[in-house]
């Protein structure tokens, strides 16, 4: 089979233009698909290190009346900016430490020096989209977002976090509820002597006062903080869970190391270097009441794992169990280096993603002995042991091996559901498939095609549909069969069975994550 060449740099394709249908869409499938990824690799003779770094391409598939038309466009921020008007790479990225031009004179190698020491980071945003109020925003995980044009993809305000709040990182994976509130979660580390972590609200903008309703962070509110285990390693984490009444965050011992990140610069060496993985450590996991922002009485904890991300959470008689995506090391993040990926026939040795499922008691465990599970649920294996007073040791239930980038059907978010919509993952970078898992039965149901690449699938529900796997599943396709064209799959979910598939003719390529504005009535 071919390879999929990770490094190529991607046209654009601003103006709009009409994909070639084949087989009918459902008429209440209206609305678009925004998609982020990275898309530039390489500026002038410089290349980024590592795939996740590359310059934001967002695009955007919009369905409506029959039709599916397609667009790309570049993240113009200021990084992209910089960047193309020296004609080489001189912001930062998590993977790649950009270093002073070769023309430089030893007086301004100095200046560099000094403004990385507390520089001024990234606003290359090419993770995911999210929603805060009325406004769509290409994210990663810095403290800067880019407000985008949903319609045009066209790049708009730079906005900074620590306007708002102090945190340096903040997740591109927020929750949502049905109000249109957004809640996300972010690191403050080293301000005024503590590093914590933030959970916040932002919320939905009311109409009619446009001067308070954008941004719509102004108006952010703190529901809690959560203080970090150790001032100068603070976890890592690119996504939490959250129910109905909690929220789950997960203090894993994959942290980032502040005295070497301060140094970084001057070592010549990536942010990414910076992170740890300590095996030997357990991870902890924090549940959140959401109404007071306290921690519930309980302590959990299981074994050294790193996740990045949740697949969905729901309460059930007095327990809390939520999915997650978890690895037994840090090779994901290994795997994505372009010389790594470069060289795909070397099959990388990287730990299986596994789909886990979590069980966490929230009753109390007066009179329970030491040693006992306290899970008191017929359909999981999870278990969670009273280790001492307080403090249970949970043990998952894996529910699917290889798997990745999950999608719900978001109605069910926080709520007890049934189906997982994820790409698989095999010894390599490039999925070859994507499945639906049905956690009940641990049924799996797969869509592929001979050559194709699909991108994480997208669950979006029939308008008043019955039950939960009622509505489509979209996936962007990259078709490497010779002469032919990516496309756009429209599965249905039930049956896992396309709908249609809509052709576009300008080379699809690989992204990361999606958000589906349905076309409002
Ligand atoms: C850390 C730090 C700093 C810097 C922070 C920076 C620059 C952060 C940037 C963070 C970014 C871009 C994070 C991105 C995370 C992305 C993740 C975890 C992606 C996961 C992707 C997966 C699982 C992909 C899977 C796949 C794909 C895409 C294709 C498929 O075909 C196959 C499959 C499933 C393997 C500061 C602000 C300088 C100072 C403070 C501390
Ligand atoms: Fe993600």
């Amino acid at each position: 089979m071919m390879a999929y060449d990770y490094s190529k740099n991607i046209e654009e394709r601003p103006d709009p233009v009409k994909a070639d249908l084949k087989g009918n869409l459902p008429n209440w499938l209206q609305g678009t698909l925004l998609r982020n990824g990275p898309g530039i690799f390489s500026v002038g003779e410089t290349t980024y290190n590592h795939w996740f770094d590359g310059m934001a391409l967002m695009h955007s598939f919009t369905f409506k009346d029959g039709e599916v038309i397609y667009r790309s466009r570049y993240l113009r921020g200021d990084t992209y900016k910089d960047n193309m008007a020296a004609q080489r790479i001189v912001v930062s990225e998590m993977g790649t430490m950009a270093h002073p031009g070769p023309g430089k004179n030893v007086l301004s190698r100095v200046i560099t020096f000094l403004n990385h020491t507390v520089p001024d980071f990234t606003d290359n945003c090419g993770n995911n989209i999210i929603r805060y109020g009325k406004d769509y925003y290409a994210t990663s995980e810095t403290n800067y977002i880019r407000k985008v044009d949903p319609v045009t993809l066209e790049t708009q305000d730079k906005v900074d976090y620590m306007k708002y709040l102090a945190v340096n990182l903040v997740t591109s994976h927020p929750h949502y509820d049905n109000d249109g509130n957004t809640y996300n979660m972010g690191t403050s580390i080293a301000e005024k002597g503590k590093t914590k972590y933030t959970l916040f609200k932002v919320p939905a903008t009311t109409a009619g006062d446009k001067a308070k309703a954008s941004p719509a962070l102004k108006n952010l509110e703190v529901i809690c903080t959560v203080p970090c285990r150790s001032l100068l390693s603070p976890s890592y984490y690119h996504s939490f869970g959250m129910t109905d009444n909690y929220f789950i965050f997960i203090e894993q011992p994959f942290k980032l190391d502040i005295l070497k990140m301060a140094t970084a610069y001057m070592r010549g060496v990536n942010w990414a270097s910076c992170l740890k993985f300590c095996p030997e450590e357990n991870t902890l996991i924090h549940l959140i009441d959401r109404k007071t922002g306290k921690e519930v009485g309980m302590k959990y904890y299981t074994e050294a794992m790193i996740v990045y991300h949740h697949v969905n959470a729901f309460e059930e008689d007095g327990h809390v169990i939520f999915d997650v995506i978890a690895y037994e090391d840090p090779s994901l993040y290994n795997m994505f280096y372009l010389n790594v990926l470069n060289e795909q026939s070397k099959t990388s040795a990287m730990s299986v993603p596994k789909c886990k499922r979590f069980a966490l008691p929230v009753q109390t465990d007066k009179g329970i002995d030491v040693g006992d599970d306290m899970v008191k649920l017929k359909y999981t294996t999870a278990s969670a042991v009273k280790e001492k007073e307080g403090r249970l040791l949970c043990h998952p239930e894996v529910l699917c091996d290889g798997v990745e980038l999950p999608r719900i059907n978001y109605d069910f978010n926080g709520k007890k559901y049934r189906f997982v919509y994820m790409t698989c993952v095999a010894m390599s970078a490039v999925a070859t498939k994507i499945m639906k898992l049905d956690t009940k039965t641990k049924e799996r149901t797969e869509w592929r095609e001979e050559n194709c690449w699909p991108s994480e699938p997208v669950f979006i529900p029939r308008p008043n549909g019955e039950g939960e796997d009622d509505g489509v599943v979209l996936t962007t396709v990259i078709n490497s069969n010779p002469g032919e064209s990516g496309f756009i799959l429209v599965l249905d979910a039930k049956s896992f069975k396309e709908v249609a598939r809509a052709y576009v003719n300008a080379g699809l390529h690989m992204d990361m994550h999606g958000y589906f504005i349905p076309k409002e009535n």
